[in-house]
């Protein structure tokens, strides 16, 4: 296998491996279904791990960490790069910091590699199903939110912060006020999501994108099928010797990005790593960026369809 290539982020000292190992799955996995993927993943050459206190899956990653440990697959817990996520119902400024230590307790860790707002929003309760009722939706305090962020950062609980879902507009409220700008914005990017603008956006800045549901999170209640079913990527993932997942990745990897993908499946986790050593012609990037375009996963098929969740949709 190519080796997996790693970009670097401002702010924080390690580097980040371009491909991580989604772990939000649909419907969401049991423990163990979790805790055995996470390790076949590891044993596949995976040694980055997206999660998120709203996914369930923090336990299971940090059981799966322990027990690659125990076996020997890797040596020390720095060789991982693993990325949470505050969820929504806890960002509020004082909220942030005991927030942050809940779940490096899940996760059996002194300290996450990257910490992420999941959503710009705020839910004044906690949920246990989406979606939400409007009346619990509520702007987020950037300000004091991003300030509990820093904390987190300097108090050493995370070597990088970022963002996820956040738009150009929302981006730029946190970087005018804040002391440690933003490594990473996470947000939905595919053949079929392409974000040419929030991209040059965030290259002029320096942040970092990450792609989530980089295939289009196909046969999960967030996505859909428009890249796994799409004959332009399918045709050129048969000229290629590839699959139309690869040839999506590749696309990805080649927006000078990084990505997070979720395979729980022993074969497909090893076919998404098989992405570093090909690269796509002109003709087929040309072919790529003319596939029609529109948002897949939206915050509100998530929370609901309520106004203000429609409007930072509409920005995103
Ligand atoms: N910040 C945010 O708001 C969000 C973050 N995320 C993060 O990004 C990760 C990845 O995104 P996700 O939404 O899961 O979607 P992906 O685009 O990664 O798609 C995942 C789906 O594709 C299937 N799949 C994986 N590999 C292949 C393949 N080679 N061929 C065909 N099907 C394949 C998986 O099934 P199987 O497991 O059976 O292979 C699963 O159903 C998440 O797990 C989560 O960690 C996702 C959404 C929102
Ligand atoms: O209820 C749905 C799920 O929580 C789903 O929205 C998330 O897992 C999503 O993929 C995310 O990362 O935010």
């Amino acid at each position: 296998m190519a080796a997996i290539p790693q970009v670097s982020l401002i702010s924080c000292e390690k580097p980040m491996p371009v491909i991580g190992m989604g772990t939000s799955s649909y419907p969401p996995a049991d423990f163990e279904t979790a805790k055995t993927a996470i390790l076949e993943a590891i044993k596949a050459g995976y040694r980055h791990f997206d999660t998120a206190f709203a996914y369930g899956s923090e336990k299971p990653l940090g059981e799966a960490i322990a027990e690659a440990l125990r076996l020997g697959l890797i040596q020390s817990r720095d060789e991982l790069f693993i990325t949470t996520k505050l969820w929504c119902s806890f960002a509020q400024r004082d909220q942030i910091v005991p927030t942050c230590k809940m779940s490096l307790q899940n996760l059996k860790l002194d300290y996450v590699d990257l910490y992420l707002i999941h959503m710009p929003l705020r839910l004044s309760q906690m949920i246990q199903k989406t979606p939400v009722d409007e009346e619990i939706i509520h702007p987020l305090d950037v300000k004091g939110v991003w300030e509990g962020m820093e904390e987190c950062q300097k108090l050493g609980l995370t070597k990088a912060i970022g963002v996820s879902n956040f738009s150009r507009q929302k981006l730029e409220e946190v970087l005018s006020i804040a002391k440690i700008p933003p490594a990473v914005n996470q947000v939905e990017l595919n053949p079929v999501w392409q974000q040419k603008q929030l991209r040059e956006f965030c290259k002029a800045k320096g942040i970092h994108i990450t792609a989530y549901s980089p295939l289009g999170a196909n046969n999960t209640k967030w996505g859909d099928n428009r890249i796994i079913e799409s004959d332009v990527l399918a045709d050129i993932a048969k000229a290629r010797g590839k699959t139309t997942a690869q040839v999506a990745l590749r696309w990805v990897y080649e927006q000078e990005v990084s990505l997070v993908t979720k395979s729980f499946n022993k074969e497909r986790m090893k076919e998404n790593l098989q992405i570093f050593d090909w690269s796509l012609s002109e003709e087929e990037l040309d072919k790529i960026s003319k596939l029609p375009q529109r948002k897949g996963v939206t915050l509100a098929s998530i929370l609901g369809p309520h106004d203000f969740v429609l409007q930072l949709d509409a920005e995103l």
